[in-house]
């Protein structure tokens, strides 16, 4: 029997709500926080979320717009957007016990401060136990209860174990690590890849010029990753590369989906959380104070600050001098 028995969820998006399904899966008794009390009123009578179309809520899942309601709980996952984490979890911090486990379910690195997503739980809720939950998991794939695998990490491994055990079930398998820098790396950098990725398709260049980005992307995300400190294993797993691959393949990901817009020369799809676009200028200063070479990113951060053309961008990238693989 798991050790934690209920699971909050902060922030009722498409993620949070299937991560509430997923928890109610696993059989915790789920609540799920709107901060809107209309927004909320409105999820918990028709039990669906215009956020996540076609998806039924699990009738067990109670919604609230309390946040002291939603703060009793024994395990806490935060998933707003990545720039809203720290309103979010300074919110929740007066009302939970200490010790409660929170878990960073956004994928980004916080404006201004550079903080990566555990280290805004760290300082917004210092009695907290932070963690981190990211992979290859779209939140239609996951409510739809299609087979997910992901990876959970904190810094004490036997917290990352427990909440794996609350949390997985046949359908969302979570791998455990301690490998904490690892995991929010992963999941910050390949939002900006995918915008590369999608720039790609929507250029036409083909088939050979996606796996070649891709794999660039990679290398650059690996180089950021190992110069911070994360395990060469995590970087290549279901966090890091598993998350790239999902997210340079279809335009199912939002990120990819602006990519393909922007290189079409079409407007960005309207209404929908581009976390890359928030990430790049962030990964990009971060790279650039650690003399780390990461040239997709930086193409991606100065397209999206219209200092680059995407034609330039291209150009640029491809008559960079030839140099060793790696
Ligand atoms: N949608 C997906 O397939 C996946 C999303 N993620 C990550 O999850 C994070 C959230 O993404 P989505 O749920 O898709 O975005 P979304 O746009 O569907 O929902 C974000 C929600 O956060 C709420 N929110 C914002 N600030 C808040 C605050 N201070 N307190 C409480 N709620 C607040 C908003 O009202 C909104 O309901 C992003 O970092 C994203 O990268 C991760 C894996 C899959
Ligand atoms: O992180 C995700 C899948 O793992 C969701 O990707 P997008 O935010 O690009 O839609």
């Amino acid at each position: 029997m798991p050790a934690h028995k209920s699971v909050s969820v902060i922030g009722a998006g498409a993620w949070g709500t299937a991560l509430a399904d997923v928890a109610a899966r696993a059989g915790r008794k789920v609540t799920l926080y709107a901060r809107n009390a209309a927004h909320a009123a409105q999820i918990e009578a028709t039990r669906a979320n215009p956020k996540l179309p076609g998806v039924r809520l699990d009738p067990t899942i109670t919604v609230t717009s309390d946040i002291a309601t939603a703060a009793d709980a024994e395990i806490i996952l935060a998933a707003t957007p990545a720039q809203h984490l720290r309103a979010a979890v300074i919110h929740v911090a007066p009302h939970i016990k200490p010790r409660t486990p929170v878990i960073a379910c956004a994928k980004g690195i916080e404006h201004g401060t550079h903080r990566f997503m555990t280290e805004v739980i760290a300082e917004a809720a210092p009695q907290s136990v932070p963690a981190i939950l990211s992979g290859p998991s779209f939140a239609d794939d996951v409510a739809r209860g299609l087979p997910t695998a992901v990876t959970l990490a904190a810094q004490d491994e036997t917290v990352a174990i427990s909440l794996v055990q609350a949390l997985g079930s046949a359908t969302f398998r979570p791998y455990h690590t301690s490998d904490v820098r690892g995991v929010e790396i992963g999941g910050a950098a390949k939002n900006v890849l995918a915008i590369a990725a999608g720039i790609v398709v929507g250029r036409d260049l083909g088939a050979s010029a996606l796996a070649a980005l891709t794999t660039r992307g990679f290398s650059e995300l690996a180089r950021f990753g190992r110069a911070c400190g994360a395990r060469t294993e995590t970087l290549a797993g279901l966090s890091g590369l598993g998350d790239l691959l999902l997210s340079c393949s279809t335009a199912q990901s939002r990120n990819f989906a602006l990519g393909i817009a922007l290189g079409r020369g079409e407007a960005a799809p309207s209404g929908k959380l581009a976390e890359g676009a928030f990430t790049a200028p962030v990964l990009v200063e971060l790279a650039a104070s650690r003399q780390i070479d990461m040239p997709v990113s930086r193409a991606v951060a100065a397209i999206l600050a219209h200092k680059l053309t995407i034609d330039d961008a291209i150009e640029g990238l491809l008559t960079r001098p030839f140099k060793a693989e790696g």
